[in-house]
């Protein structure tokens, strides 16, 4: 493993060849229905194809890891909720009882949550990653989240998380848990969108007027502590344990040429930061859906990215993400199990 944190590289991951574009357009064209006539699912095919560089991609298998941290940010009063939802809420997915079990049940996706870094010892479960950098990262607002070192760590598990979750899957879904990092995802925004942070700070779980306000001091107080604005350091100044977690899978998703389902506003701060590292990265990146946060149809016109889903959820936990799985499914079916409309006419 690469230990040296100043040094810090991105697996190699291979642009797309979109050379095979034309072809799989054609095969989609001669399927036995009217040309273009599955529209944005045609899109996403040709997208899954390119990924695999194959004519018959796969994608009925997806796999959620949801990345759970917390943040010393929290302490600034950043969040309506307190940083033991965090905890209690990792419980609940090891129960099978939060909102994206119950999803991931109707879609038929499976779960299994990273302690990437959530603040508390965490007792062993057949469905939890041990990734545990350290016990919460620190308060953004005062100090670094992470030390570089912490960063380094935090990248590198989640690649090789990634990379272990894709032996029995075909797709990689993420989603994340932790109490505060809305406000640490709307820092990665600002610095590497970039944007100005009035347009990357939102409600997260909820807030009146006076919270927002109180949110809102404590994110500027921590973009005044610290210029960072290339990548790596972003992730260790703001984003935290399982911020930078997430970065790493998408990067290892990527290498290994896969598809990566990018759930809402904190899981694409990740999918930012990856991309910012390799942007390679974002060929693989897949975005389930617009969330109703504010900065996340910004931060997605900065990638450049259309987002599948619009249902206006606003929770995280990968929800978006596993409700998109199956149109990766259905979309890479269209090209293994549908007949072309020549053979049918005879
Ligand atoms: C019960 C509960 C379940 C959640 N599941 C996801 N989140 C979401 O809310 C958090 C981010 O918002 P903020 O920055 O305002 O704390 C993250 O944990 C995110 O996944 C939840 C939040 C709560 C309270
Ligand atoms: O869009 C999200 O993923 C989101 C929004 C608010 C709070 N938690 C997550």
């Amino acid at each position: 493993m690469e230990t040296d944190p100043m040094t810090f590289a991105p697996p190699p991951i291979a642009a797309v060849d979109r050379t095979l574009e034309p072809k799989l357009r054609a095969m989609l064209d001669g399927k036995a229905k009217p040309p273009g006539s599955l529209g944005r699912i045609e899109d996403l095919a040709v997208r899954l194809g390119l990924i695999a560089n194959d004519l018959a991609p796969r994608a009925e298998r997806a796999a959620l890891l949801v990345f759970a941290g917390d943040h010393g940010l929290t302490q600034e009063g950043v969040s309506s909720y307190p940083s033991s939802v965090t905890v209690a809420m990792v419980g609940l997915f090891l129960s099978g009882r939060s909102s994206v079990n119950a999803f991931a049940r109707a879609t038929d996706v499976s779960v299994k949550v990273v302690d990437a870094g959530v603040a508390a010892d965490l007792p062993a479960h057949p469905d939890l990653i041990d990734a545990k950098v350290r016990l919460g990262a620190r308060n953004a607002a005062r100090e670094p989240a992470l030390t570089r070192q912490e960063t380094h760590l935090a990248l590198t598990r989640g690649i090789e998380i990634a990379g272990r979750a894709l032996d029995e899957a075909d797709v990689l879904a993420i989603g994340e848990m932790g109490i505060g990092n809305s406000s640490a995802a709307a820092l990665v925004m600002h610095r590497l969108a970039p944007a100005p942070l009035d347009a990357c700070v939102g409600q997260g779980t909820g807030h009146d007027a006076e919270g927002l306000a109180r949110k809102a001091a404590a994110i500027a107080r921590a973009a005044a502590r610290s210029d960072a604005e290339d990548p790596f350091s972003v992730l260790a100044e703001f984003g935290g344990c399982e911020i930078a977690m997430m970065a790493g899978a998408v990067l290892g998703a990527a290498a290994r040429r896969r598809p990566v389902l990018v759930d809402g506003f904190i899981a694409t701060a990740a999918a930012l930061a990856a991309v910012r590292l390799a942007p390679q990265a974002l060929d693989y990146c897949v975005f389930a859906h617009a969330s109703a946060e504010k900065g996340h149809a910004a931060m997605l016109t900065a990638l450049g990215a259309e987002p599948l889903l619009d249902l206006g959820l606003r929770l995280g936990e990968g929800t978006g993400s596993v409700l998109a799985a199956p149109l990766l499914a259905a979309a890479a079916s269209l090209l293994t199990e549908v007949a072309d409309l020549a053979d049918v006419l005879g």
